[in-house]
């Protein structure tokens, strides 16, 4: 007589992801020659809802090619993130890319997580290890992004994944060399595309997606602009960056950082400018970091609508 082992299958259930979404980043990014793509933050507090789900939703009514929900980044918090994200997705009808960060979370509570965007529909996570807290590193489930990579695989299949990258190289990487190797890991545990840190210096982003491509990292990269609309911006962008600042951008925060509407018209020109150069060289996607400004995300996008336009074949 044969007996059936029984296993215990220590594994946890995979997550389907439902039927009716159906529009990858990854596919949003093969089906056009070029994209445009505008980032937003969760609110901090329940009180700030109302006003950040406005924002979100008249940025999203410019129609990007998609947009993306930080989690919990620059004051914000992560509670909120899909609620954002479901809202964009379900009034706009805008594809949307959830952010989900791992360093702050346990195993548990990224599963949690993941259930939550599946429910909301989301085909697509941009996977990051997040920033370090001030107060410390409250769990060590996770060190690095590729790990949460990994779980998302395993978890979802199916599900699309973004990561970051550094032009300017990550500030914790010995050097540029050693980020890229790094780099290499992370797509290799299956990120399908990635997207920049901000940078100022197209230069400095020729370069680097020089290295990579010469590293045989193939996938698409989106190109992250931030658009300055005030010096105190530009201190927090600095920081949370380490992006080197040109000399000539300097010289316009220098000219303008006293006079709000000054400087925010001229980053609104540096970021449309940087954006025409990008797209002239060949640079196919293009994401703006819009703080939540829906009048900035509207100047740049109106500056740079007829050179998408045009690439686009429209
Ligand atoms: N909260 C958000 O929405 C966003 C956050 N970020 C920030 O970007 C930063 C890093 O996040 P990720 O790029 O996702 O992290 P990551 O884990 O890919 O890289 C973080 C650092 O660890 C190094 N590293 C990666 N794998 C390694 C390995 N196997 N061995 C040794 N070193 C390794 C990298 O070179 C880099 O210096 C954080 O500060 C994050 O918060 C960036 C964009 C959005
Ligand atoms: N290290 C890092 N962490 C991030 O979360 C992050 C990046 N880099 N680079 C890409 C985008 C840019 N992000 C940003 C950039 C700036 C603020 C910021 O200045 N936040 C203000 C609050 C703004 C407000 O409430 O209006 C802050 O005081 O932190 C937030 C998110 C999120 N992303």
């Amino acid at each position: 007589m044969s007996t059936v082992k029984n296993t215990v299958n220590r594994q946890p259930p995979v997550l389907y992801i439902k039927e009716f979404c159906r529009m990858k980043i990854i596919d949003i990014l093969n089906s056009k020659n070029v994209t445009l793509s505008f980032e937003v933050f969760p609110p901090k507090t329940a009180a700030a809802v109302p006003a950040a789900e406005k924002a979100a939703l008249d940025i999203a009514a410019l129609r990007p090619d998609f947009m993306s929900v930080t989690y919990g980044a620059g004051g914000g918090t992560s509670d909120f993130t899909v609620h954002i994200a479901e809202k964009i997705k379900g009034v706009a009808g805008v594809e949307v890319m959830p952010h989900l960060t791992c360093i702050s979370s346990t195993k548990e509570k990224v599963r949690t997580m993941l259930e939550s965007f599946r429910n909301g529909g989301f085909e697509t996570v941009m996977a990051l290890r997040g920033d370090i807290p001030a107060e410390g590193i409250p769990h060590r489930d996770y060190g690095y992004a590729s790990e949460l990579v990994a779980d998302i695989r395993k978890y979802c299949p199916g599900m699309c994944i973004g990561g970051a990258c550094y032009p300017d190289g990550h500030y914790e990487a010995p050097n540029k060399d050693a980020d890229i190797e790094n780099l290499k890991k992370k797509v290799d545990a299956g990120v399908e595309f990635l997207s920049t840190q901000m940078f100022f210096d197209n230069a400095v982003f020729y370069n680097y997606l020089y290295r990579l491509r010469a590293e045989g990292i193939t996938v698409p990269v989106l190109a992250g602009i931030m658009p300055i609309t005030g010096a105190k911006l530009l201190g927090r962008s600095v920081t949370m960056s380490g992006t080197t600042v040109p000399a000539r951008y300097k010289a316009i925060i220098d000219a303008y950082g006293d006079s709000p509407e000054a400087i925010k018209q001229a980053g609104i020109i540096y970021a449309s400018e940087q954006i025409t150069d990008l797209l002239a060289n060949g640079v196919k996607n293009i994401h703006v970091f819009t703080m939540n400004k829906p009048d900035v995300a509207e100047a740049v996008y109106s500056n740079i609508k007829p050179a998408l336009d045009y690439l686009n074949g429209n």
